[in-house]
């Protein structure tokens, strides 16, 4: 295949003649009438050739040709670094190349265009789009728009675009409509819609395999489609997590070279109900409160959750609960061994083997772990009591602007594990302390009051005689909460003998002249917290308190090679001088 594809011949850059040659993987190109000590070769990988055209294209900001018979340009995903650690960004590269006949032009243009087919077996080539004119700072059509739309026509991809009007719009459409021909769906927003995708995939996928959601044992069916995420919401958490830089054209540029990264994705269970999916945050207490008390302050944009976040921190609860959890694996890897999941992580790669082992003979819809998860054999579950500030549950790291290391900095991708964070009640100073951490290098782990677990499973239920503490105590919550009037209403939900408290927050705003200053005070000299909190799921707040929750290792693909490494980059580079070649080719 290599020796077929392979081309080399003389080619001009402007005025300087180029030794260039296309070996079936890469494309390079070494300046020819230089001495040997000063030639730099320039090398890109076919498969992050974006589009080759003939003629001097351009094409940003706007598409012009000069159709030339010798001509032609060839546009390549170019990187530099971002401003975090880790995460490099990409831009569009192009480099005009003019050939001394018409016919190897075309030589060069059919060759470079096989090689593309044959090397990149993922790229998509029909995309169903959905923007969210609402999420963020509601630039989701512009950014589009501007940015991707260019590119994909570049790539000669072409795509669908639906421009929401409702909330769940895109997870009905995948629920329900024709998606024949689609390679791809593409999110434009932030984490409330790429978790409208998730659910309209996992869904589709498993009615189409005949299989029950709602069963937590049940091994779901991972999804064909791909999703590509273009970051125009408020955390883009996902995003920040699988690509290391909210940029839409670096998102654009992973999606049309077809990149793919596996994600691990948790389903939350009440009784015998699916409540939920979610990949990056199930969190109760502190995460939980600050979703409810941000919803109210939608129009402040993604400045909601630092408002909100100042509000609930000095209302200083804290919440009971029991919490199981099934470990995972130890000797497999730990959430504090200092690893990060970058691209090509070996743990993840280690982990499709073992999740995806060779039984299709065995034709089992039914994980070896299925007993783990029944009711019937705990034996390997631990179980903790008492009152937590907060309970989180990721199965990624979680990384988002405010925090670039995450929620759990060495968490896998990919590894068919989740972290729970138990934070236990503690003075409010050293809770601070903790928040602090995540927005630096330190490790939030390292505290006292401070537990972190790699699990398969978790479990979440409230101590005896809770739910009636919740009504009493509504009055220091409405205190709590700057005077707005605030209720919970419970609803109670049957399933068998068993009787499950599930609790709606119901909100009516009061007019209240010291929204900012009397939560403040309450906070402080409330004793008494509400008796239950909230889940934060993903960004939606769960209609339950008790919840079960497990990790489905690498259900869906995303449009992405996870985090690079910029320091690695930064590396390369230094080295890349004279001879060697230029660092384009990363990996
Ligand atoms: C003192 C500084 C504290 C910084 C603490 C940062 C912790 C950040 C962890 C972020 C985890 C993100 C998990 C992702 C969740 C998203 O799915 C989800 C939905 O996103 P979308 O609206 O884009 O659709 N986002 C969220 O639920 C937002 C959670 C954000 C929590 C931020 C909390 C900020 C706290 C600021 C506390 C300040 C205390 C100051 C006291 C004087
Ligand atoms: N057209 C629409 N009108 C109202 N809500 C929508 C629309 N389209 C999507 N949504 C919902 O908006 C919520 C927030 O969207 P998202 O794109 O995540 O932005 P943000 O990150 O700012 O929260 C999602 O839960 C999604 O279901
Ligand atoms: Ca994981």
């Amino acid at each position: 295949m290599e020796t077929d594809l392979r081309l080399e011949s003389s080619l001009w850059i402007g005025n300087k003649r180029y030794r260039a040659v296309l070996t079936g993987w890469h494309l390079k190109w070494t300046e020819a009438d230089k001495k040997n000590g000063d030639k730099k070769t320039v090398s890109v990988p076919v498969a992050e050739v974006v589009g080759v055209e003939n003629g001097r294209v351009e094409i940003l900001p706007q598409k012009s040709v000069e159709d030339t018979d010798k001509d032609f340009t060839v546009f390549y995903v170019k990187r530099s670094r971002s401003r975090s650690t880790y995460g490099l960004l990409w831009s569009l590269g192009r480099t005009q190349f003019s050939c001394p006949s018409r016919v190897l032009r075309d030589q060069w243009t059919n060759h470079l265009r096989t090689a593309l087919k044959t090397h990149s077996p993922l790229r998509p080539h029909r995309l169903l789009v959905f923007i969210n004119p609402f999420g963020g700072k509601k630039k989701g059509r512009e950014i589009y728009h501007s940015l991707v739309a260019p590119l994909f026509e570049l790539a000669g991809i072409s795509s669908h675009v639906i421009v929401t009007e409702r909330a769940n719009q895109a997870r009905d459409h995948l629920l329900k409509k024709d998606l024949t021909g689609f390679d791809g769906v593409v999110c434009v927003g932030g984490d409330g819609m790429f978790s409208e995708i998730l659910h309209g995939l996992i869904g589709r996928t498993q009615q189409e395999a005949g299989l029950c959601e709602t069963d937590p044992a049940v091994t779901l069916q991972p999804c064909p489609l791909h999703i590509g995420i273009i970051p125009a919401g408020s955390t883009d958490c996902v995003c920040y997590a699988t690509v290391g830089v909210i940029d839409p054209v670096t998102s654009a540029l992973h999606i049309i070279i077809g990149d793919s990264q596996p994600l691990d994705v948790c389903s939350v269970h009440h009784a015998s109900t699916l409540v939920r999916y979610s990949v990056s945050l199930v969190g109760y207490g502190f995460y939980g409160d600050v979703l409810a008390e941000s919803e109210k302050h939608r129009w402040m944009g993604p400045l909601r959750y630092d408002y909100s976040g100042t509000v609930v921190y000095l209302s200083n609860r804290s919440y009971a609960g029991i919490v199981q959890y099934l470990p995972a694996d130890p000797l497999l890897s730990s959430p504090r061994d200092k690893t990060r999941c970058l691209s090509g992580c070996n743990v993840c790669s280690r982990s499709t083997e073992r999740l995806f082992p060779h039984t299709s003979d065995s034709g089992s819809l039914y994980s070896s772990h299925f007993s783990q998860y029944s009711n019937d054999s705990e034996g390997e579950w631990v179980s903790v009591e008492g009152r937590f500030r907060c309970v989180s549950l990721t199965c990624m790291s979680s990384s988002c602007a405010r925090s670039p290391l995450g929620l759990s900095p060495s968490a896998h991708l990919a590894d068919g594990t989740g972290d729970l964070i138990l934070v236990w009640d503690t003075h409010p100073l050293s809770f601070l302390k903790f928040l602090y951490r995540h927005t630096s290098t330190q490790d939030q782990f390292d505290l006292p009051f401070v537990e972190v677990h790699r699990v398969k499973a978790v479990r979440f239920s409230l101590p005896d005689g809770r739910e009636e503490e919740a009504h009493e105590e509504i009055g220091e919550l409405n205190c709590a909460r700057g005077g707005e009037e605030r209720e919970y209403v419970d609803t109670v939900s049957r399933n068998g003998s068993q009787q499950q408290l599930a609790q709606r927050v119901v909100e009516r705003e009061t007019k209240n002249e010291h929204k900012t200053v009397a939560p403040i005070l309450c906070g402080l000299c409330c004793k008494k917290t509400p008796a239950v909190s909230v889940w934060n799921c993903d960004g939606e707040i769960l209609p339950f308190t008790e919840i079960f929750c497990r990790i489905h290792g690498q259900l869906v693909r995303l449009y992405a090679r996870g985090i690079e490494d910029g320091a690695a980059m930064q590396n390369c580079s230094q080295e890349s001088d004279k001879n060697k070649s230029r660092c384009i080719t990363y990996k």
